[in-house]
């Protein structure tokens, strides 16, 4: 029987692990993150004593750009380590500081989301069949914890698998981090170490160096309870997508603008969770990802979803807006500009196109039909005589005020806005019609008493704006 060592152990480990989970096949090329820190270097080695599955390696490393000259001494380090192995290195600098703010992301986040991007192109550009990441144990029980702090569900606190899709593989995940410490002095490694890593002013940093040694005392095999954790609850998100991704089918469709609908009156009939994991899930398919998605937005739609309002509009962070349409819940990203530039000149019936999308739609009407009463909010039957042409249509300023029809005197618009609970971000990007200098209609919600039809209407027009981003009543 071969001694136990540290060596032996991390490598019956890893082959247990890429057993279970069936993380390579016999003659894979693996793209190894490698970020120079002694998890990664000694990933790199563990699969390269994996003789036995005859693996082609390519050694990847992000340049964050983030720590000056030290991050410039990683990339070095990572690429002389794979010339020691032998094995090609590809490396990128990104200026992750920049895209953070570009994107308004946090650095642990844009960090990430620059590394993920990198590998995937890293990946294809050699074949690599798989990613190998070198997150443990500990890594594993601090997620959690991370996640539970932040307020995760299921799929949060799963965390992290073995394996991540087709593409990426974590060997070392059943490993303890002090174990991985031993076969790396063992085997007389070398690594860069990241002084930031012992920065507690980081989230992960106090829970690594304070919370999980303090909880240690109440439960010393804490790290292995939280990685089960994870592991049962891995377990549970895999039927629970199954059951969404069935959801999703049924109460979803794209419309002809390529924005996501949900079926309100199927949705009502799920189960509040069902209902979140929908959203979830229309999200992430128009994003691309979750990213600054929290679980008060999912609430909020819900909210959107339940409420009596026919009515109403919610954004979300990364321009994603979500629109109540009656028996409709619209998802769309890249929203118009909700603003409303300039002004619009209307001298006769037309359709128009408006600075912030949409089209204003002016029609003649027979004096029968504009008699026959008004056409609802969206659609407003307007009398020439009392409101002529030519007009002017812009968004709302300080000061606008109009007599709101069905009421008496005059109200600001500001006003009218608040009352009837119109989104700030939604108002500047509402056409105003003025004629003769007076307010005539905001669109899509109120008439003066100014234009009212009547009687005595000779000629009216019916206004109403189409493929407006968002409206509410
Ligand atoms: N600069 C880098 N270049 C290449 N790979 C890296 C780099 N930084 C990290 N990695 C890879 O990611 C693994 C996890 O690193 P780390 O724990 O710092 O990231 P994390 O932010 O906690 O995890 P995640 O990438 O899943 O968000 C490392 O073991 C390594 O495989």
């Amino acid at each position: 029987m071969a001694p136990f060592t540290a060596e032996a152990n991390v490598l019956g480990v890893v082959r247990n692990t890429v057993r279970e989970y069936g993380l390579l096949q016999s003659g894979d090329t693996v793209l190894v993150a490698v970020s120079g820190g002694m998890d990664s270097v000694v990933l790199l080695d563990v699969l390269s004593r994996l003789t036995e599955f005859n693996l082609r390696l390519i050694v990847a490393h992000l340049n964050h750009c983030l720590r000056g000259e030290d991050s410039a001494g990683d990339e070095r380090f990572v690429a002389d380590l794979a010339a020691v192995y032998g094995v090609p290195v590809v490396s990128e600098a990104i200026d992750v500081r920049e895209l953070c703010r570009r994107e308004r992301l946090s650095l642990e986040d844009g960090a990430r989301k620059a590394r993920y991007a990198f590998y995937g192109r890293a990946a294809s550009r050699y074949g690599a069949s798989v990613v190998a990441l070198g997150h443990h144990a500990d890594d594993q029980a601090e997620t959690v914890l991370m996640r539970l702090l932040r307020g995760s569900g299921t799929a949060g606190l799963a965390a992290m698998n073995p394996r991540r899709g087709e593409s990426y593989i974590r060997p070392l995940l059943q490993l303890r981090r002090a174990e991985i410490a031993a076969y790396f002095s063992a085997t007389g490694l070398r690594c860069r170490t990241d002084a930031s890593n012992a920065d507690v002013t980081f989230l992960r940093n106090r829970i690594r160096h304070e919370v999980i040694p303090y909880l240690s005392h109440l439960n010393p095999s804490v790290v292995g309870r939280l990685t089960t954790t994870a592991r049962l609850l891995a377990a549970d998100e895999e039927i629970l997508c199954a059951v969404t991704e069935d959801a999703f089918q049924r109460l979803s469709k794209r419309d002809d603008l390529n924005r996501l609908v949900l079926d309100l009156g199927g949705l009502r009939r799920e189960k509040v969770g069902l209902r979140y994991r929908v959203y979830r899930r229309a999200i992430s398919l128009l994003k691309g990802d979750l990213t600054r998605v929290a679980a008060c937005h999912i609430q909020q739609i819900d909210q959107l979803a339940l409420a009596g309002k026919p009515n109403a509009l919610f954004f979300l962070p990364g321009r994603l807006a979500v629109v109540r349409e009656y028996d409709r819940l619209t998802f769309s990203v890249d929203v118009p500009d909700l603003h409303f530039p300039g002004e619009l000149v209307v001298a006769g019936p037309g359709d128009f196109s408006l600075p912030g999308g949409g089209v204003l739609r002016v029609a003649s009407v027979a004096p029968s039909v504009a008699l026959a009463g008004d056409g609802g909010r969206q659609r407003a039957i307007v009398d020439l005589a009392a409101a002529p042409f030519p007009w002017c249509v812009r968004g709302v300023r300080p000061g606008d005020r109009f007599r709101p029809s069905g009421m008496s005197g005059s109200k600001k618009v500001k006003d009218y806005f608040i009352d009837e609970k119109v989104p700030v971000a939604l108002r500047s990007a509402i056409p105003l019609i003025f004629s003769e200098g007076k307010l005539i209609l905001i669109c899509g919600y109120r008439l003066s008493n100014d234009a009212l039809v009547g009687v005595h209407t000779h000629a009216a027009v019916a206004v109403e704006v189409c493929g407006q981003p968002a409206k509410s009543p």
